[in-house]
């Protein structure tokens, strides 16, 4: 009885946790506007029991179209329930081919007061689209290939053997050949709530994603901006590089996924990490507080088109509508793609950095090689190059302008993720190590600018900590 009682409270929360992350994840469907993917709003910090979570809202979504037209026909969703209509369809989808048990909660009596007519419903759904089960009801099956469980050791916290050492007392581990402090396991290893990855001390990261910062390869001391930084997994992996030495700036537009990035902040253990909750368009990089910022890591808000199967975008309800079909011409790619040419062009015109990566987590053109080769002019003019990272790596650009090969794709067929990474160099004076930049003119405003910075610190203060949102530690 009390085991009985346990199971109905869990499921009671559970079905309040899922209904929320179901209204935020229908919204986000319907206005193109996702605040995060089904798995990173059910996987958040406020969603207490993820498992339960994660399991209902991936259901619920699975049969929301039969949901739907059962619970309208027997005239429940009334507006009485529309404010809550997230969890009567949750409830509904619990009690009517879940687990069944619901005696607490005003949902939960609905659902159970109506369970005959519903249950009614679906039979004569069924016989009328001459089915013997509400299985064949359900949509074509999609298949995803279960890929590997990656994920990186946080270098801040620990070592990459130690973390091998306690995975390999349960798991079969092994360390990736390309990607340093990357482990792989077996496809379907759940960690979300393993000690290691809670303390922050191991990421669940994808390898593609991770190769964007090993990219760009910042040196420890360095000044680095991570320009569209949430949830703030790339931006961890540049504190992690560079030893915690050094000064990032991560810079994320949305107020609540700024809110988000402070927390991968945190549960990293960085602090060399300024979060600004603003525009990167808006930083002047004439400004002398960045005066000496040498690397720019550019992810931005792209189609996420290569990582769609994993965002199970295939439950949404624009999949089986098939609003997401062949968007590569569609006005939203092209819309990412001009605000992805500008971001970068301004990320190209920071006076003193010497090397930017741009990545997406998508697979159309137009985001990718198109935008690399439209301000291929501007960066040549102020002296990068396209150089090749992971040139081991056999995926590159697709051949559609001279020097693509320097570009680098993922794609499911490597199981990965589909990816895109484009790296800019500028040649500088380095050490002896580089050749000096034949174009002595992008040196000298490096000087002037440092100069003129102590002069400008007050003025330039002022202007950051009207941005800042966490604590400002004095690193610019
Ligand atoms: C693809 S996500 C970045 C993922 C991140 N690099 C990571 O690995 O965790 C792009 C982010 O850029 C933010 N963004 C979009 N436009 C921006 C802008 N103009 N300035 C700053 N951030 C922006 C979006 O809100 C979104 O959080």
């Amino acid at each position: 009885m009390a085991s009985r009682d346990a199971a109905e409270r869990a499921a009671f929360f559970a079905r309040r946790e899922a209904a929320a992350v179901l209204r935020r994840v229908l919204r986000g469907d319907a206005t193109r506007r996702a605040a995060g993917s089904i798995k990173s709003l059910v996987y958040s910090p406020t969603v207490r029991n993820k498992r339960a979570t994660f399991a209902l809202v991936c259901q619920t979504l699975k049969y929301l179209p039969i949901l739907k037209e059962v619970l309208g026909s027997s005239g429940i969703l009334n507006s009485k329930c529309k404010k809550q209509e997230e969890l009567v369809v949750v409830t509904a989808y619990d009690i009517l081919f879940g687990q069944g048990i619901a005696v607490s909660g005003s949902a939960e009596q609905l659902i159970m007061t109506h369970k005959d007519t519903l249950s009614n419903a679906l039979d004569r759904i069924c016989a009328k689209r001459k089915v013997s089960n509400v299985e064949d009801l359900l949509g074509k099956k999609t298949e995803v290939k279960p890929k590997p469980r990656f994920l990186r050791v946080n270098t801040l916290k620990t070592t990459t053997d130690s973390v091998v050492e306690e995975l390999g007392k349960i798991h079969m581990v092994d360390k990736d050949d390309m990607v340093p402090d990357m482990l792989v396991l077996p496809p379907g290893t759940d960690l979300h709530s393993h000690p290691l990855v809670t303390n922050g001390k191991v990421f669940l990261q994808g390898k593609a994603s991770c190769m964007v910062a090993v990219a760009l390869s910042p040196k420890p001391g360095w000044k680095v901006i991570d320009a569209c930084a949430a949830p703030g997994n790339k931006t961890v992996h540049l504190a992690a590089l560079m030893n915690g030495e050094g000064s990032i700036i991560a810079c994320e537009l949305n107020k609540e996924r700024a809110k988000t990035l402070q927390h991968t902040v945190r549960r990293s253990g960085a602090n060399n990490i300024q979060t600004v909750n603003g525009d990167f368009l808006d930083i002047d990089g004439n400004d002398p507080s960045y005066a000496e910022v040498r690397a720019i890591l550019l992810d931005p808000s792209c189609s996420g088109s290569g990582i769609s199967a994993e965002r199970l975008d295939y439950l949404l309800p624009s999949y089986s509508r098939g609003e997401q079909d062949d968007a590569s011409t569609s006005s939203r790619v092209l819309k990412l793609s001009a605000f992805q040419k500008k971001a970068l062009s301004h990320a190209l015109s920071f006076p003193s950095v010497e090397r930017v990566v741009y990545s997406t987590c998508s697979i159309h053109q137009a985001e990718n090689e198109d935008v690399v080769n439209a301000v291929l002019p501007l960066a040549t003019s102020l002296g990068f190059e396209l150089a090749t990272p992971f040139p081991q790596w056999h995926r590159r650009g697709l051949p559609v302008f001279e020097g693509s090969e320097h570009l680098l794709r993922t794609d499911p067929e490597d199981n990965l993720e589909g990816f895109f990474i484009a790296l800019f160099v500028r040649k500088v004076a380095c050490g002896g190590v580089e050749e000096p930049s034949e174009d002595v003119a992008l040196e000298v405003p490096r000087k002037l600018v440092r100069r003129r910075r102590n002069r400008f610190r007050a003025f330039s203060s002022l202007r950051l900590s009207r941005m800042i949102l966490c604590s400002n530690r004095g690193l610019w």
